[in-house]
């Protein structure tokens, strides 16, 4: 069958263009290698490789003491599955995660089927559980490896089309299965989550699930009903968890959040009239909610949480979106005190 001749001239093309911004390029680059098998191919040998060990990531711990994650070349990965005795036929099950600064085509790839300490020692590194990890992890560089573990989390779990039960088959970057039986594209998923910050004013109110470690508190979250606008699935969580009516919901930034699984969270400042601060806790939801003065907050967000020590109010560590609209909020209450 004829390729068309857009896929034939960027497949002549390995590497992002020079012809506009570093970025735009980049982006163009990494949009490409999901459209093109045999550039995606050819951008792997050239590649870099994050490993991982069933969902777990592979780190190495800098001289300094702090964690990276592993980045291997395409023949780095090659000779260590050779020398695990590997053919080196998982290389195919590698998926494109992004492209580097240095534009270099970045993959994830789980060898899960190799035994872990032999991985371990051919590679320098060490695989450690992602709710350990991400929090070792510079906040630059966790996205990235929340980003890989979520894609080979999705295809592992996505092997069977939903309407035929055959198996799927994906593209080479990995960006879709698709159901030869039933026609059907699958494309990664991942939840939408509402995170609210919600103040009267002078507090904000947090609160806290059974299952948090104790002493912590975050903001008010919960995931997205089919159907419902940003807006509304935050007036819904706040109205079932704590009672309350909010208004003004001001928008401030999101993330991808891999806990339990992938969710886009979508964070946001909210009000609730100060005459109406009085809370009905769901105790089916949450174990407690409560309102904090800015005070308590600043001085929990200087605390540095000790393991056997916890603080009486503990805050979400500094990788995660309440945390930002946290501070966010802390910082526009002591410019308003400023300006008063
Ligand atoms: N990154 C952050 O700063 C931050 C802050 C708060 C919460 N979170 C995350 O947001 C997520 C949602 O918060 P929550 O637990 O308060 O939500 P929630 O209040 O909606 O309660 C969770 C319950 O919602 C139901 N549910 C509905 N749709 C679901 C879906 N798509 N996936 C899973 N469960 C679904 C389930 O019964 C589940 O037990 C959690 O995973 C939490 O880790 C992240
Ligand atoms: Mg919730």
């Amino acid at each position: 069958m004829l390729r068309p001749l857009r896929l034939l001239l960027s497949g002549l093309q390995t590497q992002p263009s020079r012809c506009c911004s570093s970025f735009v390029s980049r982006m163009r680059y990494v949009n490409r290698l999901k459209e093109d098998d045999e550039a995606c191919t050819a951008a792997l040998k050239d590649g870099s490789i994050f490993l991982f060990h069933r969902l777990s990531p592979l780190l190495r711990c800098t001289d300094v003491g702090t964690f990276s994650p592993a980045t291997l070349t395409c023949s780095d990965v090659q000779s260590v599955l050779q020398r695990l005795g590997s053919d080196g036929s998982s290389l195919k099950e590698a998926v494109l995660i992004g492209c580097s600064e240095q534009n270099q085509a970045q993959f994830c790839l789980d060898v899960g089927e190799l035994d872990q300490a032999a991985v371990e020692e051919a590679s320098q590194g060490t695989f450690i559980d992602l709710r350990k990890a991400f929090f070792l992890l510079p906040a630059a560089e966790a996205p990235l490896v929340s980003k890989g573990q979520a894609l080979l989390r999705w295809h592992q779990s996505t092997r069977f089309c939903g309407a035929s039960g055959q198996p799927t088959q994906r593209n080479r970057a990995g960006s879709q299965r698709f159901c030869r039986s039933s026609s059907t594209v699958y494309y990664p998923k991942m939840s939408a989550v509402a995170v609210a910050l919600v103040s009267d004013g002078k507090r904000c109110l947090l609160g806290r699930q059974p299952s948090f470690p104790r002493g912590l508190y975050s903001a008010l979250a919960g995931f997205c009903d089919m159907g419902e606008t940003l807006e509304e699935a935050l007036c819904r969580e706040v109205a079932e968890e704590v009672g309350l009516e909010i208004q003004s919901i001001s928008y401030s930034s999101s993330q991808h959040w891999p806990f339990p699984h992938s969710s886009f969270m979508l964070g946001c400042h909210a009000l609730v009239s100060p005459a109406h601060t009085q809370l009905c806790v769901d105790c089916s939801e949450l174990e407690d909610a409560r309102w904090f003065t800015v005070d308590e907050i600043t001085r929990a967000l200087q605390v540095k949480p000790r393991r056997g020590d916890p603080p009486i109010l503990w805050l979400p560590p500094k990788h995660a979106l309440a945390n930002r609209l946290i501070r966010e909020w802390v910082e526009q209450q002591w410019q308003s005190k400023g300006g008063a």
